[in-house]
């Protein structure tokens, strides 16, 4: 866990960049420090390990002050990831990553190994560990910059916009790569963002930072949809905070009425082609399908992709209604 205890940062001669933070990390969780320019995310994250010496407050890693760590031990814990990847440009991507375990101690040929395997649990291929950074797409360099802040293994991870440098499909991609890997990772991650979809999207928690280095809300994404805490909060957050918070919501419990009027194949499988879910998705899935199909319903298909049941948009506002009392 990471603790914030009254943190505040003064700049010399600036701004407060960071005032009275008292924030909480969980171990083994995303949390994502969101807001708009300029209101202290960077700052915040850079005291963790100690890149910014807070003017006053504490900041403890699983209990412990690291203004009293050794700084070299405190950063070899935490793995430190930047927008555009930082790497170095005249080594080859497997030299990149293979840097750090050989400081660590590994000979040339394990951190190599090592730097390989990592490499392809960020999806990119031997091929691509012969190559300069300056070879490599944004989106691939950004991967070498998450493998190498793996290969130390690092229990804590530090990402200070770490996909923001690349365009929204493959930033999409980043995503749900990252999130797979932190499935089995279960690092203690710390990213900051501007962006509050990506907050929402990768976060267990949110926390909601306004000018002036204040924390506004620290919440799950779920919480911050459904209950902002004030107006800059909900200005923040979006309007369509309903329509998205549905995507926090299993549509498995979501009643069904028979099939039919549809109609289906040999197998039961419905033909042609109109909106159909599984128990796996949803409620934003549904909601979208129900607006989106001509008929104004979405078909529920079982694992064999046989229909199972339909839903009407009535239905669905029916069951959200049912749900609120
Ligand atoms: N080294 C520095 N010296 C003086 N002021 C600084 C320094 N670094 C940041 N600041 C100021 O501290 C405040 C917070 O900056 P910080 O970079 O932490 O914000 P941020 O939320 O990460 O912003 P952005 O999203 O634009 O990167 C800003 O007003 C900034 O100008």
């Amino acid at each position: 866990m990471i603790t914030f205890e009254d943190v505040v940062k003064v700049y010399p001669g600036g701004a407060t960049a960071v005032d009275h933070l008292s924030l909480e990390l969980p171990t083994g969780k995303i949390t994502v420090l969101v807001g708009p320019s300029g209101c202290g995310k960077t700052t915040s994250l850079r005291m963790i390990n100690r890149m910014v010496t807070p003017t006053s407050g504490r900041i403890l890693v699983d209990g412990e002050d690291v203004s009293r760590q050794d700084e070299a031990r405190l950063r070899r814990g935490i793995g430190y990831v930047i927008q555009h990847a930082g790497l170095f440009p005249h080594r080859t991507v497997l030299d990149n990553v293979a840097t750090v375990p050989v400081l660590l101690g590994k000979t040339r040929r394990e951190a190599r190994e090592l730097a390989l395997g990592l490499l392809e649990r960020v999806g990119l291929s031997a091929d691509f560990a012969k190559r300069y950074p300056a070879q490599l797409s944004g989106g691939q360099q950004q991967r070498v910059g998450v493998a190498r802040a793996l290969a130390a293994d690092p229990p804590i991870m530090l990402m200070d916009e770490p996909f923001s440098a690349v365009d929204p499909v493959v930033r999409a991609q980043l995503h749900a790569e990252f999130l797979r890997l932190q499935q089995d990772l279960g690092k203690t991650i710390a990213m900051v963002t501007h962006d509050i979809d990506e907050a929402i999207k990768l976060g267990d928690h949110v926390a909601v930072f306004r000018t002036g280095g204040r924390l506004a809300q620290f919440a799950t994404p779920r919480e911050l949809l459904a209950a902002p805490a004030d107006e800059f909060v909900a200005s923040f957050v979006g309007r369509d905070r309903g329509l998205r918070s549905l995507s926090f919501d299993s549509a498995a419990e979501l009643p069904v009425r028979p099939v039919e009027g549809i109609e289906l194949d040999d197998s039961g499988r419905p033909l042609g082609r109109p909106g159909v879910f599984t128990k796996d998705d949803t409620l934003r899935v549904v909601a979208d399908l129900v607006i989106s199909s001509p008929g104004g319903v979405a078909v529920r298909v079982g694992p064999d992709g046989a229909a199972d049941g339909v839903v009407s948009h009535h239905d669905l506002a029916d069951y959200l209604a049912s749900r609120r009392s």
